[in-house]
């Protein structure tokens, strides 16, 4: 198997010309200007990468990636590994918060599994097999995944891209399931930005002040061990290192919309974490990226930065599944809404400013 091209290559730049006639149309609008603040900006955004004077947010996919990680054997996490395939059924079955948000905007909703320790029902609606294996292995002690699995993964999120492109998608939100994967996460923004675990290091589901202290220690032992062999730092020697399957199946799913010029609105911390690896890898994916929200978990704040972020939200999320992204778009659309239907002064006869 190999890398999909939209891995191997750097995807098309946004033609300039669209960000330019959004930014002069909003300077006409009907308000002081810069009095709408990043609504402005989201709107400017949004028809530059869609291309088009009047952007809208019609279509949206939302695919959750979900896999289970072999360093929950360390004691890493607050819940017990089984919940993430239980949480596939609740996916499926509606209950879980991203579906109730997905069915609340009309969005379409699907979720790859990627693998579980425990049992998922086959045939569950909306849900799509990509099993790669049960789990991760233990990072404590081996890398976490074979290159061939790191490959399989992005192929997987690829090809979600691919479904988004299909369906005519207007936006693309991806999101995550995983027991353990602040842990994986962690080891890889700590390798990627060349900063202390300790730092970056939370309480992810909900671990006490030692659990994170425990969980930062594993981190840092394993980053010792990482650093011993010759793997080099790039992004998929960290995603081997450090897993997992569905933060690299999401790195996959970025740069695939990057290449099908689908813009993708970033969720929390551990999507973060994705679109880093994938703008590490081809740096002009950022060029195609929104950001919806600052996690609660402390690390995404340094996230955040490195990639010269500013999200729209911070409401104290911290849930993943592509929560944070989906209770952005009612704002996203009535930035659209606002762009596509606001007089300018002309039209209105109001007086503007003194040039
Ligand atoms: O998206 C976030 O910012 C976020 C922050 C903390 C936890 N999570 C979710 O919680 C799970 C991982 O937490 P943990 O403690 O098991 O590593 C995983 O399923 C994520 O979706 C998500
Ligand atoms: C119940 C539960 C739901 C989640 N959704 C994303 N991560 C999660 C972790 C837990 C524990």
């Amino acid at each position: 198997m190999s890398f999909p091209s939209s891995w191997t290559t750097s995807p098309q730049q946004p033609d300039v010309r669209f960000f330019e006639q959004a930014a002069r149309r909003q300077s006409i609008l009907t308000k002081p200007t810069g009095s709408l603040g990043r609504l402005e900006n989201a709107a400017v955004q949004l028809a530059g990468l869609q291309g088009t004077d009047t952007p809208t947010l019609e279509r949206i996919q939302i695919s959750v990636f979900a896999g289970d990680h072999g360093i929950c054997e360390e004691g890493v996490s607050a819940y017990p590994q089984a919940v993430t395939a239980q949480m596939i059924a609740n996916f499926a079955n509606g209950g879980a918060a991203i579906s109730v948000l997905a069915k609340s905007l009309g969005a379409e909703l699907e979720v790859v599994n990627l693998g579980t320790v425990s049992d998922v029902a086959p045939d569950l609606p909306g849900v799509i097999d990509a099993r790669i294996a049960p789990c991760t292995r233990n990072f404590a002690a081996t890398d976490a995944m074979t290159a061939e699995q790191v490959c399989a993964a992005l192929n997987h999120g690829d090809a979600a891209a691919q479904r988004a492109a299909n369906k005519g998608s207007q936006l693309f939100i991806g999101g995550e399931m995983g027991i353990g994967n602040t842990t994986s996460a962690t080891a890889i923004a700590s390798s990627l930005m060349g900063k202390n675990p300790m730092k970056l290091t939370g309480p992810g589901t909900g671990l006490n002040v030692a659990g994170v202290r425990h969980k930062a220690e594993v981190i840092i032992q394993a980053i010792q061990r990482h650093d011993n062999d010759d793997d080099g730092e790039d992004a998929i020697a960290v995603l081997k290192a450090f897993g997992g399957f569905e933060i690299a199946a999401l790195a996959g799913a970025i740069a695939g919309c990057a290449a099908r010029s689908i813009p993708v609105l970033i969720d929390g911390y551990i999507v973060s974490v994705a679109a880093m690896l994938a703008v590490s890898q081809q740096p002009h994916i950022r060029d195609w990226l929104l950001f919806a929200h600052r996690s609660a978990e402390p690390g995404h704040q340094a996230i955040l930065a490195a990639l010269d972020a500013e999200p729209l939200l911070d409401l104290g999320m911290r849930l993943g599944e592509g929560s944070g992204a989906a209770a952005a778009v009612p704002l996203l659309r009535a930035a659209c809404d606002l762009h596509n239907n606001m007089a300018s002064f002309e039209d209105a006869g109001v007086s503007n400013k003194d040039q």
